[in-house]
């Protein structure tokens, strides 16, 4: 790949093109900031040039700036690799030029890029250009200027949406905003904003510079008002997150000192001497937190899943799925079929008999209003959503699908059944995939010859909302397959993570000792409710019997005996599911579980469970000396994660994901493990995933704490080869598996 550079062409009517190539998003790397500057310097000193216009080769103008600049500087430690952009570049060259300068933005403007176009003195944007500010999801603020210019340009409360919610918006809303000056045809685009510059030179159109303006901003009383609400909104929906207050902090902070020399001469004066601008200071120093290390991990992990070898690399082109079917209306196959009728794919939803039929329709039907009412999707598009699906009772509809989702209940003979059906009643070309959560897939396809075709795609429930695809491969499926699942995968809006076959794939193998060792403890005598608080506190949204009352007590049942078949050397079987299923209850489902629920409050602990937990304490007889154990909160998610990374060492070295950040994905995603730093401990660290988490915390930690509870409560704890080989050699956890290492490699 050609290096990234920056290029200027004058042309004969005295405009200077300047061009930003960095594909395939013209990331803002740092030879690209200093190519701009070098060719703004020029351009403003060359008397040939009027004016100039900033663009970016390829169809898209700007990603931001590089991010693995953010990468270097958590590996360095060393905030000084950040360049000086917002005052050097934005303020100094190309807001305050002599020379007018117009961004014709097309594809993408986001973070710093739009930053850079925001510093311009007009904005052309082509059709559908996605304009934002998402660096918060990045553990950061806006950094060049963005904080400062955007509620300049459109408004405050709109920018505190688009940079709190980090929500992009179209080139069109853009312009009805006042953030777009015009927009044209991507054809036109170049030749308008040469023409639009040349205007401003001329003085025919205005010289705007954003940061002088003030006309957006209301009254200072009227500011502090918007900006009050959205630090309450930011303390509930994310109380971990520093970057939220700190970008309020900092958009204040513009508003009251005022914009262009408020924010220059008081807070060079006041409060940031160190920096230009109290918006760089605060940028850098949020870097530097653990939030920002745990969510760029999560950014490049994520991109990373995409790259599967022997799939995506091998010239391969995925085929187009039009037309998909799904088996069983329950909660699982209705969310599939929203997810894909939401996104224009056509679903054929199939029932044993029309009372269920009726009942998964109806189920799908909810799923859209429930979007609508969440102002998620428009009237419109879910009456076209819902065109898109047709109830069938048998299979005459399947001979022209094209994949084939079965999600019946966990049952080996059924699934079976169906798939021996599907082979004759599919076309040879069609995706025979399952959601079974746990059963090997080789035994699902058993009765078939079509093992070539068949594929685990294991949603998350709510399917229409959980953003995981775990896309499940045996040794036989064939790669053209996996990569058309990926491909759909990612039009319904999913990360597909590719992952091998064995029980439980990689999400719920990973994460089972998570349910087994939270029972393990309530049966050791520790307080349910005080487990799901603690680990609550730790950073997941609920703990895991919350969990458990909302899966319901039937699933929990069914997977804990897979998991107890697959792997009994390590399996805690309890006593506690079967104790609540007996005494009539079923989580959440029946209203009945170790919470009480009531409409329109939170669930809330029942004490009436607590003489069925005494039986469970008594039938499981582990308490040492018959007493309970006396543990910390810290030792209490520890007892719960610890297992969970040895379990994950496993997967690792079984090959069971291809890389250790597709765990990391996966549980953020999958289990909403928490992507930012943990603040809970004394000892704070960033998390980014299970496996970077462990490695936060230190593999040797994590063995000798396992090894010691495995002698003073048994093998349920005893630490893996993996961990111990990593843990006594110090080798990080994600460090990649040699494949003489990997005893059984499934990918
Ligand atoms: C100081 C400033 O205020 C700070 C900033 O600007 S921070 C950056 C703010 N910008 C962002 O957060 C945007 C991040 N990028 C994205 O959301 C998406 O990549 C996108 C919408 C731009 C494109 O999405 P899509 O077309 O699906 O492509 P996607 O696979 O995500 O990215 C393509 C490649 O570009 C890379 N990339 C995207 N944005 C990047 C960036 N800002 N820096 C470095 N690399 C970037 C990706 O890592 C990926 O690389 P790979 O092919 O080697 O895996």
């Amino acid at each position: 790949m050609a290096a990234p550079r920056v290029t200027m062409e004058v042309g004969n009517d005295g405009v200077a093109i300047i061009t930003l190539i960095n594909p395939p998003v013209n990331a803002l790397a740092i030879p690209i900031v200093a190519g701009l500057k070098d060719k703004f310097e020029e351009a403003t000193s060359r008397d040939d040039v009027k004016a100039i216009v900033l663009t970016g080769n390829g169809g898209r103008f700007s990603g931001g700036f590089d991010i693995n600049v953010f990468q270097k500087v958590h590996g360095a430690g060393d905030v000084s690799l950040m360049p000086d952009v917002s005052v050097e570049l934005v303020v100094n060259l190309i807001e305050d030029c002599k020379k007018p300068i117009v961004a014709a933005v097309e594809g993408l403007a986001l973070g710093g890029g739009l930053e850079l176009a925001m510093g311009c003195h007009a904005r052309i944007a082509a059709p559908k250009t996605q304009l934002g500010l998402p660096e918060l999801t990045l553990g950061v603020i806006p950094g060049f200027g963005g904080t400062q210019r955007l509620p300049r340009l459109v408004g405050l409360s709109k920018a505190i949406e688009m940079m709190l919610l980090s929500k992009s918006i179209t080139s069109e809303e853009g312009w009805k905003l006042g953030l777009i000056d015009a927009v044209v045809t991507s054809e036109e685009l170049l030749k308008v904003s040469r023409l639009w510059a040349l205007d401003i030179a001329a003085r025919r159109k205005p010289w705007i510079r954003s940061l002088h303006r003030t006309d957006k901003l209301g009254s200072l009383s009227e500011a502090r008002e918007v900006l009050k609400l959205a630090r309450l909104q930011a303390k509930k929906t994310a109380p971990n997150m520093p970057q939220h207050q700190a970008c309020l902090d900092v958009i204040e902070e513009g508003i009251v000192h005022g914009g262009y020399s408020g924010v220059l001469k008081c807070l060079l004066l006041l409060r940031a001497p160190e920096f230009d601008l109290y918006e760089a200071k605060v940028f850098k120093e949020l870097v530097m937190l653990d939030t920002s290390r745990g969510l760029v991990h999560v950014f490049f992990a994520q991109r990373a899943t995409s790259k599967v070898p022997n799939v995506t690399d091998i010239g391969l082109k995925p085929r187009g799925v039009r037309k998909v079917a799904v088996i069983g209306g329950g909660l699982m196959g209705s969310g599939i079929a929203t997810a894909h009728i939401l996104n224009n794919i056509y679903v054929v939803l199939k029932e044993v008999n029309s009372e269920y039929l009726l009942k998964g329709i109806k189920t799908i039907e909810a799923n859209v209003r429930g979007l609508v009412t969440r102002g998620k999707l428009t009237q419109d598009k879910a009456n076209n959503a819902l065109k898109m699906l047709k109830g069938v009772l048998d299979y005459s509809e399947f001979k022209d699908v094209d994949m084939v989702i079965e999600a019946v209940i966990e049952s080996v003979p059924l699934k079976q059944k169906i798939f021996s059906e599907l082979e004759k009643a599919c076309p040879p070309h069609c995706i025979l995939a399952t959601n079974t959560s746990t059963i090997d897939l080789n035994i699902v396809g058993e009765k078939t010859s079509s093992q070539d075709r068949i594929i685990g795609a294991h949603f998350f429930s709510p399917a229409h909302v959980m953003p995981l695809l775990e896309i499940v491969r045996t040794e036989r499926t064939s790669a053209q397959v996996i990569l058309d699942l990926m491909t759909v995968g990612k039009i319904i809006k999913k990360v597909p993570v590719v992952v091998g076959n064995c029980t439980g794939f990689a999400v719920n193998r990973a994460f089972f000792p998570y349910s087994q060792s939270a029972r393990l403890l309530v049966s050791l005598g520790v307080d349910v409710f005080r487990i799901d608080s603690a680990i609550r506190s730790f950073g997941l949204p609920i703990g895991p019997f919350q969990l458990l009352d909302l899966a319901g007590y039937g699933v929990a049942a069914a997977t804990s005996k897979e998991f107890d078949k697959a792997f009994p050397d390590r399996s805690f079987q309890s006593p506690l599911v079967d104790l609540l299923l007996k005494s009539g209850r079923n989580g959440k489902a029946n209203g009945k579980g170790l919470y009480t629920y009531e409409k329109g409050s939170k669930p809330k602990p029942d004490p009436s469970v607590l003489p069925i937990i005494e039986e469970c304490r008594r039938l499981s007889n582990i308490m040492p000396g018959g007493k309970p154990i006396s543990v910390t909160e810290k030792e209490i998610v520890e007892m719960i994660l610890f297992p969970v990374v040895n379990e994950s060492c496993r997967v690792l070295e079984e090959g069971i994901v291809v890389r250790a950040s597709d765990l990391d994905v996966a549980s953020v995603l999958g289990m909403s493990f928490p992507s930012y730093r943990i603040v809970t401990f004394s000892k704070l660290v960033w998390s980014g995933g299970i496996v970077f988490w462990a490695d936060a915390v230190g593999a040797n930690y994590v063995y000798t704490s396992l090894k010691k509870w495995s002698q003073l409560y048994g093998n349920f704890f005893k630490p893996s080869r993996f961990l111990e080989e990593r843990a006594t050699k110090g080798i990080p956890l994600s460090a990649p598996v040699s494949s003489s290492s990997t005893s059984r490699a499934r990918l």
